[in-house]
């Protein structure tokens, strides 16, 4: 079927098509083309053929603008200003092509009275089954279009109904499709009867109100003449009876409704309304294209032909018509023996109410898969427009997981998964409490519309002449801060962004003097405002930095914090300069792009406004118009939910360029604290140098983020070949870094429901902390802390572990204790060195010097984590997702110790409080835990231990 209208032919004087119209029908043409219609083959028609209007559909929209490049010069155009999504950019296209259509067919419009003239638009076919989103979609439309002529299509579903009775009251015209069964036309009718009744009663103007019921006839021949043929071919003792009724049942039908047309225009209740000036609303004959080559290619035309109807006929039919089609009022033939098509398509039981309730279904699905196909289209042109300005996902998977992803994304295209999620519909998840927590959706937009308090801070913060900022938190209140604080370093004129989130006596004495008291501007950030550590930090530095100033430090103190906290309370109390808030429906590890990131964003010199800006590109690139398979959120998701799921790969491998080497330990957090729970979950490991195949096993899957033109590790392509799967997400510049941190929260929305978990709570920390409050409070009491025995001791190395560990240790030296311990390490599993010493360059790097033997030795992923930090990121997993993890946690003798102001402990005692609670939940957890406290001087002891290591792994 040629796909456009040939022009052969509109040279014959006195077009057939033409007088269609003494018989009182009005062809309209089923397809829209800016070309056809720039290049003036519309309007030849209007005035060769006496062609009355158009109709669209997503289908129609999806050939024009999905294919091809004549829309391209307009989306780019379109993108050179604001972030627009693959929605926007389809209805910019699609009403422009709209409103010219209906220039063109105005002038019939005019001479019509408005019988004729029309141009339809779809609402979104996505809407099909929801009432408010179709009246909601259908008005935005009537308005976006802005001209007399349109018709708002909306399918006439059940929910179709109520938002059609609405639309017409409103005054807006309705092109009903969809519609198969006489009952669904009965109940449109009845719909559009009392619309307008409405509208009357409110005294307002009804006679300029136009509406079509698109009645479709050739799909119901096809469904119904399939069903016939199968029956015929497997023997039916009725063959012959049906095989009469091929190629009749839906002009049969159409008639029928036809009928009920006429009857209902004769009724007092309709005389009312026509007294009134109501328009009738006509029967449009759609889907009249032939479908089965053995009819006439004219067929449902020639047999639909009748006063007061609509026939929109698809380009090859409409040729063929001109060509040779042959006119007689058909319509009102024969009525008795389209009576008895239909009785006998009942008694042979082809189940027509049946038949056309499916194709509805089918229908309303067809158009969603087409519009799916259309915006995926224009998601990839507008990827490809966007270039450089978007950071790109792409992945080189085995074979295995490249289908079960491609399926994957089939699946929720079908299932509608992407506009679900940011409907807030918890069913992708749990039918939990995950709809409380989306807001990280949409705080980026939320954000730019109130960009000017941040843009004040800025000001009055760079006026004020501060030196240093350094930022009080934990995990999400810290770890999006101090990624911006290392990726983008100090700007020039501005105070010094600085992060600490430990309890470490050193670290905090370290922190203390790497900056000037006097000058330094403090936030402390805390989601919940319950946190121990910014708490204690908080009294810390209030205490030194009141100290330096010989007065209340509050106007050098801001929060950041969710409303009515116990943090707010604190800043309100002490007069804090300012108090700025988080989204209570955000969680911590969603939050950076709230205010948890922005604020310590603006106050380091960071232009926030650039930054959200570019970010809101990715958020579009992700958001409910972008089909799954175009989506690099939904991509990222399911390639690493279902990596984890069914092959087993579960350890994400975290790689990044060195100028954004920090954005792992958010990563980190996010993907641990959101999957790692009910024994599943993705297990991250960040910072790992890369190896050779043979240190690998077939449980990781690694993420190669990207910078600029860097170019991967050259060890990757080994691995690939191996057969693991490698994504890369690639930044053009470090500015990306926000669309970043999007697409990785939405990837792990992704995989959390692929796994099937809630991604927004953290069970297992709570647990930690419980332990841990119970043990500072006994110190606060007794002025110690509970006893505890070692059950082996080598030296200044005394190892703890519970009775059960314990029994498999044995006792020992070190060597033999951590053999054993290294020895239960399997294939698949991983091993966590857990350190609550200070973190400084020397103990990251023999940390990291200890992680790489046992990963190279053992050939497991490893990770390496300093304590408390990791408690509010990874530990999540650690203790509440996989048992695959084999724990060393390591403790130490602090050199000298700090004191918290106000509190009846140390930060010594909170840290180590820290340690025990967190290893007494591993332990309670069932998980291969064993502690390893160092006595003396802090580096002597990591040598030894270094070393013990070294020597119980060698040869493994
Ligand atoms: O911002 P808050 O409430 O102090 O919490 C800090 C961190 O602690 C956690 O709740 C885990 O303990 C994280 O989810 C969160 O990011
Ligand atoms: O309004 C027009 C309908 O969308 C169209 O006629 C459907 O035709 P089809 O059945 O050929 O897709």
């Amino acid at each position: 079927m040629a796909d456009t209208i040939s022009n052969t032919g509109l040279d014959k004087v006195g077009s057939v098509l033409r007088d269609l119209e003494k018989h009182g029908q009005s062809p309209w043409l089923d397809f829209i083309q800016r070309s056809f219609t720039e290049d003036g083959s519309l309007k030849k028609l209007v005035e060769e053929d006496g062609l009355r209007g158009v109709t669209s559909n997503p289908a129609i929209f999806e050939k024009a603008i999905g294919k091809g490049t004549e829309y391209d010069p307009q989306i780019r155009k379109l993108l050179e200003g604001e972030g627009l999504s693959a929605g926007d950019l389809y209805e910019h296209l699609a009403i422009d092509d709209i409103r010219a259509a209906c220039g063109v067919l105005y002038p019939v419009f005019e001479k019509t009275k408005g019988l004729d003239g029309y141009v339809s638009l779809e609402v979104s076919p996505y809407l099909a089954f929801d009432a408010h989103g179709t009246i909601t979609e259908a008005r935005r439309l009537w308005k976006a279009v802005g001209r007399k002529n349109l018709m708002v299509k909306i399918p006439g579903t059940e929910e179709g109904t109520g938002a059609i009775r609405e639309a017409i009251a409103d005054g807006i015209n309705i092109n009903v499709t969809l519609l198969f069964s006489l009952d669904a036309y009965k109940a449109v009718l009845e719909a559009y009867i009392s619309g307008l009744e409405a509208r009357a009663a409110r005294g307002e103007d009804i006679s300029h109100i136009s509406s079509v019921a698109s009645f479709f006839v050739s799909r119901i021949d096809a469904k119904i003449d399939g069903e016939i043929d199968r029956r015929v071919a497997a023997g039916d003792k009725d063959a012959e009876a049906l095989k009469a009724l091929r190629g009749k049942v839906a002009i049969a039908n159409a008639k029928a409704a036809y009928q009920y047309y006429l009857d209902v225009k004769k009724s007092p209740r309709w005389q009312a309304l026509a007294a009134k000036g109501a328009n009738p609303q006509r029967l449009l004959w759609a889907s009249t294209g032939t479908k089965d080559k053995a009819y006439s290619d004219v067929l449902y035309v020639e047999e639909l032909i009748g006063p007061e109807t609509v026939n929109t006929i698809p380009p090859a039919t409409f040729d063929a018509f001109r060509d040779h089609g042959k006119l007689r009022e058909s319509l009102t033939e024969n009525i008795e023996e389209a009576r008895h098509v239909l009785a006998e398509a009942e008694r042979l039981g082809l189940d027509l109410a049946g038949v056309t309730a499916k194709l509805v279904k089918d229908g309303c699905a067809s158009f969603s898969e087409s519009f799916d196909t259309l915006l995926g289209a224009v998601a990839e042109k507008r990827e490809s427009v966007l270039g450089k300005r978007l950071l790109h996902v792409t992945a080189d998977l085995p074979s295995d997981i490249r289908d079960d992803v491609a399926e994957s994304e089939t699946a929720w295209s079908k299932e509608g998964l992407v506009r679900r999620i940011w409907a807030k519909d918890t069913s992708v998840w749990t039918n939990g409490a995950e709809a409380g927590w989306l807001n990280w959706l949409t705080i980026v937009q939320d954000r730019l519309w109130h960009i000017e308090e941040l843009e004040l801070l800025a000001r009055d913060v760079r006026s004020r002449g501060f030196s240093d900022i350094l930022l009080l938190g934990m995990g999400g209140s810290s770890l999006g801060p101090e990624v911006l604080a290392e990726t983008f370093g100090q700007q020039e004129g501005w105070p010094k962004l600085h992060v600490l989130d430990s309890t470490d006596p050193q670290q905090v004495r370290a922190y203390e003097k790497a900056v000037d008291l006097k000058k330094t501007l403090f936030i402390v950030a805390s989601k919940s405002g319950g946190t121990l550590e910014p708490n204690i930090l908080f009294a810390h530095f209030w205490t030194v930095a009141g100290q330096a100033l010989g007065k209340a430090p509050g106007d050098n103190f801001i929060a950041i914090t969710d409303p009515d906290s116990h943090m707010q309370k604190v800043a309100e109390e002490n007069g804090f300069w300012r108090i700025f808030y988080g989204d209570p429906k955000i969680g911590g590890r969603f939050s950076v792009l709230s205010n948890f990131g922005l604020v310590p964003a603006a106050v380091s010199g960071l232009d926030v406004r650039k930054f959200l800006t570019i970010t809101n590109l990715m958020v579009e690139s992700c958001g409910p118009s972008a089909p799954a398979h175009v989506n690099p959120g939904v991509t990222l998701g399911l390639i690493l939910g279902h990596s984890a799921k069914c092959f087993g790969r579960d350890k994400v491998t975290i790689l990044a360029s060195k100028g954004i080497a920090s954005f792992g330990a958010w990563l980190e957090q996010l993907i641990a604290e959101s999957t790692g729970k009910k024994g599943t979950g993705l297990i991250p490991i960040d910072e790992e140098v890369l190896g050779t195949p043979d240190v690998y096993g077939k449980d990781r899957v690694f993420v190669d983020i990207l910078l600029g033109d860097d170019v991967p590790d050259s060890r990757l392509g080994a691995l690939r070949e191996a057969g693991a799967p490698v994504i890369t997400v690639r930044l053009a510049d470090k500015n990306e870094i926000g669309q970043a941190f999007f697409v990785f929260e939405f990837a792990t929305a992704v995989a959390g429901a692929v796994l099937g978990i809630d991604p927004f709570d953290q069970p297992d920390v709570e647990f930690s902390k419980v332990e841990t409050r119970k043990l500072t409070n006994a110190y606060a009491e007794t002025g110690s802390l509970p006893a505890e025995e070692p059950f082996a001791i080598d030296g200044k190395l005394s190892f703890y572990a519970d009775e059960k560990n314990a029994g498999v240790l044995g006792g020992g030296d070190a060597v033999s204790v951590l053999k054993k311990h290294f020895s239960r390490v399997g294939a698949g599993d991983y091993v966590g060195l857990l350190a609550y010493i200070e973190r400084n360059r020397e103990t990251r790097d023999w940390a990291q010097d200890v992680r790489m033997e046992l990963r190279d030795v053992l050939k497991v992923a490893t990770a390496a984590e300093f304590g408390p930090r990791f408690l509010h990121s990874t530990g999540q997993a650690y203790k509440g997702g996989p048992d695959s993890g084999v724990f060393l946690q390591v403790t130490a003798a602090d050199a000298a110790d700090v004191p918290v102001p106000g509190h009846g402990f140390s930060f010594g005692v909170v840290k180590a409080a820290q340690a025990r609670g967190d290893f007494e939940v591993l332990s309670a957890r069932g998980r291969r835990a064993l502690r390893v406290h160092i006595d003396g001087p802090l580096e002597e002891g990591l040598k030894t231990l270094a070393t013990a290591i070294h020597k119980a792994v060698a040869g493994a």
